[in-house]
């Protein structure tokens, strides 16, 4: 079966883009920008010096908008297009000093820079797509122009740059390749719980804190759910600690299993894990985590010939309805999870009314665990 967290990655997540990540992306296009930009504005006065006013316009209204691009690739939602609208024109302009007449007859080496550039900006396969039609296009300029079929020397000139070529795309395409699925294991390690495979702390985290910006974008509310397992310390003392373990595992996909694609569910730590009900108002969500409570109470759970079951209390927070912020509604549902631990466990606390009743009980409570 797939890993549970691989199944509760929503869209805007999941893997498969290879490349460098994002903020690396940025990084090296502000520097790519800005070195292109000061190279632009100096050849601009030269050809302006030399009486050429349309070419130093051209170069001059080029170095305008990397200079804006400078600024823009920090934060811009387009960064594909950012990238896509500067290579294109600068592999352009790398065939054109290869193919005009009189150009220096080693500019076709530039051809060894596109796959380079274009798989680490663009990933593997929109990477390849971009630089290989122009690496064709100065391959096959050369084809034309200098090979002479009859003459073997002339042939051996020509495959040399060719071949050289071929071997490094080849190359490139592998190691991108390795290297993206080293990577994705990485990621997939640092934000995955071992046990359970479930999607940590730190990754869930991540998670809210965007559902939480999307939301205040759309409007959309949505529901936190924090659930904790009843005396779990008590099956780990009388069944042993791979019981415990065991509970775990079972808990996990139970609740991947029983949550819709769009929701999320991560391990917190211990017998602690989050929910995350995306586009759900109180009372839909409240019905469904008592439902998700009642079968995880007839859930039977197998453990060397035993069988055994257990309880789980969840305390439920709304967006924007009990808190406007991440840490105010976090705070909330875990009030409120304490709150139904308090007042027996197995049990589903969203009430508002009663919270406000039995803050001390909370506190109090609260206390007695930190004893
Ligand atoms: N088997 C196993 N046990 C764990 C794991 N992580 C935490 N625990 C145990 O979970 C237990 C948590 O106990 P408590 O915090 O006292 O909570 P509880 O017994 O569930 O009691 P209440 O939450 O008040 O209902 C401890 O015994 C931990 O050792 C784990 O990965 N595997």
């Amino acid at each position: 079966m797939q890993p549970a967290s691989k199944r509760t990655l929503d869209h805007s997540q999941q893997r498969g883009k290879s490349g460098l990540r994002d903020p690396h992306r940025r990084i090296l296009m502000r520097i790519i920008f800005s070195v292109t930009a000061v190279t632009l504005g100096l050849f601009s006065s030269l050809q302006f010096t030399a009486g050429n006013y349309w070419l130093a316009s051209l170069e001059a209204f080029g170095c305008l908008a990397l200079v804006v691009g400078m600024f823009r690739i920090g934060t811009s939602p387009y960064l594909r297009r950012w990238i896509i609208g500067y290579l294109i024109p600068t592999f352009s302009f790398l065939v054109l000093i290869t193919v005009v007449p009189k150009a220096s007859s080693t500019a076709f080496v530039w051809a060894y820079a596109m796959p380079v550039l274009s798989y680490l900006l663009l990933g593997k396969k929109a990477g390849l797509l971009l630089a290989a039609p122009f690496m064709f296009a100065i391959a096959a300029y050369h084809a034309v122009m200098f090979g002479d079929f009859d003459d073997p020397a002339s042939l051996i000139d020509l495959f040399n740059p060719l071949i050289c070529g071929l071997v490094i795309l080849l190359f490139i395409h592998l190691y991108e390749t390795m290297r993206a699925e080293a990577e994705d294991e990485l990621v997939y390690h640092a934000e995955t719980d071992a046990l359970t495979g479930l999607p940590n702390r730190s990754r869930f985290q991540a998670t809210y804190d965007r559902t939480l910006e999307e939301a205040r974008r759309s409007g959309i509310q949505f529901v936190l759910a924090l659930m904790d397992i009843d005396h779990f310390k008590s099956i780990n003392d009388s069944l042993g600690h791979d019981a415990g373990d065991i509970a775990l595992k079972t808990l996990a996909s139970c609740l991947v299993q029983r949550l819709r694609s769009t929701d999320f569910v991560g391990r917190l730590g211990g017998e602690e894990f989050g929910l995350i009900l995306r586009d759900t108002d109180m009372h839909s969500a409240q019905k469904l985590v008592d439902e998700l409570r009642q079968r995880i109470a007839a859930m039977p759970i197998f453990y060397a010939g035993e069988k055994f079951h257990l309880t789980v209390t969840f305390g439920i927070a709304s967006w924007p309805r009990d808190s406007a912020t991440t840490t105010g509604l976090y705070q909330s549902a875990d009030r409120r999870m304490y709150l139904g631990k308090h007042r027996g466990r197995n049990t589903v606390v969203s009430d508002d009314a009663a919270e406000a009743d039995s803050q001390h009980e909370c506190q109090q409570l609260r206390a007695n665990n930190a004893d």
